[in-house]
């Protein structure tokens, strides 16, 4: 046990980091205490300023529990050191020992137990927390140990008075020190010089010291004039210029006092020279609390920035469409893809109506059937649009809209994703239509033709399907050539276009081979009649190239569901239909019949 204990203290008293922190409080408390002590000596102070427990304070806040024994000791030998090297008598240093090591650890513990660490410097309530945990607490605990303990020694006038200059030294001192040995502390010497260079701080904590070396001298109310470089500080150099000026100031201060420059004012009561120091505290504290309220709004506001840069940066870089509408739908935003894809200029498209960018049916579906989804949903999504490009062209997009209200629930503002699909939609196209004529391909047709089926078949619906074969149509490429021949094909497809109405199809199978389907027709006169219509529209000449043209269809009908009641059946029956117009001389139709 008694060996664990020994290999422990040991190892303690080898750890060189904290040897050399212990060294470095010893050296930097044993200064500040002797400042302390001789200008309390030097003259006319009232109290003594007592500078040095704020850096016991701050480094023991910042080590573990079980690393204080060191510069716990290495601190009481300075404390010690100081009072008898200035010929304290030994009975009042350790009276005076105990009660500033009882600041020192107590503020080191609650420093350390709040865990406010940078926190401290970045709000208000951070900065009277490190005030009261650091400062005042301990102050308060110290002197009452040392009132106590020195009752016995004075009269109770004199303890009274004790008790109040040691407060308000103490915390004069532990103010002025505190911060800046904290943020030292946190950040660093270097980090403290690079902000000073950089904000070009020097000129100014040159001006502060001046006045206040020079305000006491020659000006009434001097700590207004004090005040003045302080706040100036704060303003452009924010907490860690503060920190420094308030240490600097508060010792030009106290070496003022010190040598009478700066008096107490008369007074009748004894305990009135207390209000004497009361301005110094007044002087530093507000510029510290100005500077953090600095840095806070200038910290809010870089992140502010920052997130507005973040925001602008992905809204212009998303790969997606994105605009934005006030509530009557005028286009109040849009990014560069948004651009980029419809070929308009930013200046065209701001202030304009969204529906002025959409095909008309696009802007009639976004007014009738979008925008009241919206009002009542708040979102709608994958809305198919189309968009008219600046060149003429069509852009095909899928719309994701949010509209934003404001507390009293009237729309501000829509938020509108529009994804470029037109690729898709091209690639779609072009796997169901024939890329010559643009007509529904075989694939196409056989899927409306079953639906036909399947829905004939539901509903007790008639419908035709016709096969077309144009006639002698190898002598047309033969003759006039190929080219020549596919524009015909293509003439011939927009007749049979012509004929038939929105609902029907017409089909391209391949090579001069069409095929219709005809919704509500039943085997009559009507039939008959369209059949006939059909044959007219082909047979008319066409001028192609220069050459006049004229060609003739020959057509196979087969009906639903008197001919086929499946898609193969009515496509073979209509197919075979056909070859009976060819036998019966082409340019003509002809029913199927069962053979
Ligand atoms: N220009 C052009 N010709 C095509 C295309 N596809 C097939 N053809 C040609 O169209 C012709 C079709 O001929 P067929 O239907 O067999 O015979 P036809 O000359 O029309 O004679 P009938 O059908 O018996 O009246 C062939 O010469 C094919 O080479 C095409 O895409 N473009």
């Amino acid at each position: 046990m008694i060996a664990a204990k020994s290999g422990l203290l040991r190892a303690y008293f080898h750890d060189w980091p904290l040897l050399r922190v212990s060294a470095q409080l010893m050296l930097g408390y044993l200064l500040l205490a002797l400042l302390s002590i001789c200008l309390f000596r030097l003259g006319n102070g009232i109290a003594v300023i007592w500078f040095a427990n704020a850096i016991g304070i701050v480094a023991l806040s910042r080590l573990a529990y079980q690393r204080w024994l060191l510069p716990v000791l290495a601190l009481a030998v300075a404390n010690l050191g100081a009072n008898l090297f200035t010929g304290t008598p030994l009975s009042l240093s350790l009276i005076y020992l105990l009660s500033n090591l009882l600041e020192m650890l107590l503020g080191g513990f609650l420093l350390r137990r709040s865990q406010g660490e940078a926190g401290y410097f970045f709000s208000l309530s951070g900065i009277l927390r490190l005030f009261w945990l650091g400062v005042l607490l301990p102050v308060l605990a110290g002197s009452l140990l040392a009132v106590v303990l020195l009752s016995t020694q004075v009269t109770v006038a004199s303890l009274w008075l004790v008790l109040l200059h040691w407060i308000e030294g103490s915390a004069i001192g532990g103010a002025t020190i505190l911060p800046l040995a904290y943020w030292i502390c946190l950040y660093g010497w270097r980090s403290l010089l690079g902000i000073l260079l950089q904000k070009r701080l020097f000129a100014l904590l040159l001006l502060a010291v001046a006045v206040a070396i020079l305000a006491p001298m020659a000006l009434p109310f001097p700590f207004i004039y004090m005040s003045l470089p302080l706040f100036w500080i704060a303003y452009s150099g924010g907490v860690p210029g503060v920190v420094l000026v308030n240490m600097l100031v508060s010792m030009a201060i106290c070496v003022q006092i010190s040598l009478g420059l700066l008096l107490p004012p008369p007074t009748i009561y004894t305990w009135g020279y207390t209000l004497f120091y009361l301005p110094i505290l007044a002087t530093l504290l507000p510029p510290l609390m100005l500077a953090t309220a600095m840095d806070m709004s200038s910290s809010a506001v870089a992140a502010l920035e920052h997130s507005e840069r973040r925001y602008r940066s992905l809204y212009q870089h998303t790969p997606a469409m994105l605009s934005s509408c006030d509530p009557s739908g005028h286009i109040v935003s849009v990014n560069e893809v948004w651009l980029r894809t419809t070929g308009f200029h930013y200046a065209e498209v701001i202030g304009q109506e969204a529906s002025h960018f959409l095909s008309s049916e696009s802007a009639r579906q976004l007014q009738q059937e979008v925008w009241p989804i919206l009002l009542r949903e708040g979102v709608c999504h994958n809305i198919p649009q189309q968009i008219n490009s600046k060149s003429g062209g069509v852009v095909e997009v899928l719309m994701t809209a949010a509209l934003e209200r404001n507390e009293s629930g009237s729309p501000t503002r829509l938020l509108v994703v529009q994804l470029d699909i037109s690729d898709k939609v091209k690639a779609q196209h072009q796997a169901y239509h024939d890329a010559l004529t643009q007509l529904p391909n075989r694939m196409l047709f056989s899927d409306r033709l079953e639906q036909a089926c399947q829905q004939g078949n539901r509903n007790h619906e008639n419908f035709c399907v016709i096969f077309l074969d144009l006639d002698h149509f190898k002598t047309i490429n033969d003759d006039y050539g190929h080219e020549l021949g596919d524009q015909l094909l293509v003439e011939v497809s927009h007749r049979l276009s012509a004929t038939i109405r929105s609902s029907d199809t017409v089909s391209r199978l391949g090579g001069d081979e069409f095929v219709m389907l005809l919704g509500g027709l039943a085997p009559c006169e009507e039939a008959a009649q369209i059949a006939a219509k059909i044959l007219t529209a082909v047979a008319q000449p066409c001028t192609l190239n220069g050459v006049v043209i004229t060609i003739s269809v020959s057509m196979g009908l087969a009906f639903y569901p008197d001919d086929g009641l499946d898609s193969v059946t009515l496509m073979r029956h209509a197919d075979e239909a056909m070859y009976r117009a060819k036998r019966l001389g082409r340019n003509c139709f002809a029913q199927y019949t069962p053979s």
